[in-house]
């Protein structure tokens, strides 16, 4: 049956294989290398065929605008199937009535009052870290393994309301090197298309070790859901306006969760679901920006003068913590974390199953087919962001109307990121925190990492910054 994708350049097909043989074996390093010549030698429109699979590659803005803001084109493709063992068919990667009933459940924890308490702890633990990181001055520090044990916490805290205390950081700390390990694991699986069989992949030795580190970090949200179920009442998760004042009390998204189970709209492994896919999407997604945001500072000195010069206005006391007003006020540090994201999105591309045919401006994209958007190459478009590799937060202060869709680091449309606000709150928090009290040194000028196609980006190599006290 005639396709009009196959018309779209590519690389080279094979019957029956189609290009998998360019992927074979790859490694996450080069394969980003790759993916980025194709954007360059293919241009706007790209159709990789694997194993019948056609997978239609876009990164203009009017394509991602007509993909993202499709209503009924929602559902996940087939390489997230590869997380479901982890984090079940939860608000990631479930589709259609149970996508919408639970992201219904779910949207109030992001609510404002709710954030405004999530604020409470947010800033006790950049407290934390400035600390912390008072006792490692004037060193090089390594700073993802620091940065995600405090996101981490944040996440445990607000949305699990479980505390993670010193006796619990062995655990803490297989949790996070179980999450990392599952990353290298499902790329190695996506790389070799032999292993997309799950009967075949459980049987060869990745997926053994895959299994073995899903024991670990089901366990971990295990723990967290018995731990907050043990106190927890029904009614509890009613919460007004008040209880949001001086954080009194602190409403976690699971109470949410347990309310609804007491209401029978979600049962024990529905939580679970949920509780894993939070904990991931809402831990290391912040830390990898706020990483690739000190990196950036550090290496940017007038940039760390403005962001000190900007809380002193708004708060001269070193002491005191930012109300949400205060971070809302932050606009300057808001343009740097968002030229953070717009160079570094931490999840660097999506990609959607399409369940209904669609018009792609003059191309027709059947249904049966999918579509990655890739968003690192979306806003690294010259046409876009003048000089697409500098790092200029003034971008996003110009005034100027921007394409509602040429920057989305937290996608856009229907599902669009849940964590958003959240996320936005946690990263001022952590940074204007970190630069009022230090200033920032990279170790070599000028220096940016090699990059890693997982399912966020990485960093190849550690990423080291030096800080000063002011
Ligand atoms: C800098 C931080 C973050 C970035 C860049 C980010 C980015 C994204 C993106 C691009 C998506 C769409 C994924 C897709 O279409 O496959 C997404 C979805 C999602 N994010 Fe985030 N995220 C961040 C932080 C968070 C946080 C803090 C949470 C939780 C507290 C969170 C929870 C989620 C969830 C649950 C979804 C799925 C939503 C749905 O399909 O309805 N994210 N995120």
């Amino acid at each position: 049956e005639e396709n009009p994708l196959d018309k779209l350049p590519g690389p080279k097909k094979l019957p029956i294989v189609g290009s998998a043989f360019e992927f074979m074996r790859m490694n996450p390093r080069d394969l980003f290398i790759k993916v980025r010549l194709f954007a360059e030698i293919y241009g706007d429109r790209y159709l990789i065929k694997i194993l019948g699979r056609r997978i239609l590659h876009v990164h203009n803005v009017k394509d991602v605008e007509v993909v993202l803001a499709h209503s009924r084109n929602i559902k996940k493709s087939k390489p997230y199937t590869f997380l479901e063992s982890w984090l079940g068919t939860g608000l990631l990667l479930s589709n259609g009535a149970k996508w919408h009933k639970r992201r219904k459940i779910l949207t109030p924890t992001f609510h404002f009052n709710i954030l405004k308490s999530f604020s409470i702890v947010m800033k006790e633990r950049s407290k934390g870290l400035v600390e912390k990181i008072k006792t490692l001055e004037n060193t090089d520090v390594n700073l993802l393994p620091l940065i995600s044990d405090y996101t981490l916490y944040i996440i445990c805290e607000t949305a699990m309301g479980t505390q993670l205390d010193s006796d619990k950081s062995a655990k803490t700390q297989e949790y996070k090197s179980a999450i990392l390990s599952i990353g290298k694991l499902l790329f190695a699986r996506l790389t070799r298309v032999w292993l997309h069989n799950e009967y075949f992949f459980k049987m060869h030795s990745l997926g053994k070790r895959f299994q073995k580190c899903l024991e670990k970090v089901h366990s971990f949200a295990d723990d967290v859901i018995m731990e907050r179920k043990k106190n927890w009442k029904p009614g509890q998760s009613e919460f007004t306006e008040e209880d949001s004042v001086g954080g009194k009390k602190r409403l976690a998204m699971l109470d949410l969760l347990l309310e609804a189970e007491s209401k029978g709209e979600i049962d024990l492994e529905g939580i679970r679901e949920e509780v894993n896919t939070f904990m991931f999407e809402g831990h290391d997604t912040t830390a990898m920006a706020i990483v690739l945001g000190l990196m950036l500072i550090a290496d940017h000195e007038e940039v760390q003068d403005r962001i000190f010069e900007e809380c002193q206005k708004i708060f001269p006391d070193a002491e005191s913590t930012p109300s949400m007003s205060d971070l809302a006020e932050m606009k300057y540090l808001e343009a740097v974390i968002k030229e953070t994201l717009r160079l570094y999105p931490s999840v660097p591309f999506i990609a959607r199953a399409i369940t209904e045919d669609f018009m792609l401006d003059d191309l027709l994209v059947k249904k049966g087919s999918e579509v990655s958007i890739h968003i690192y190459d979306l806003h690294r478009r010259a046409d876009l962001f003048p000089e697409p590799e500098a790092f200029k937060p003034e971008r996003f202060l110009s005034g100027e109307a921007m394409h509602p869709y040429a920057f989305v680091p937290f996608s856009a449309g229907p599902r669009n990121c849940i964590g958003q606000r959240f996320a936005m709150l946690e990263m001022k928090c952590v940074l204007s925190g970190i630069c009022r009290n230090f200033k920032l040194q990279p170790r070599v000028k000028g220096a940016r990492p090699a990059l890693l196609a997982d399912m966020l980006i990485r960093p190849a190599e550690p990423i080291y910054v030096k800080f000063i006290r002011r």
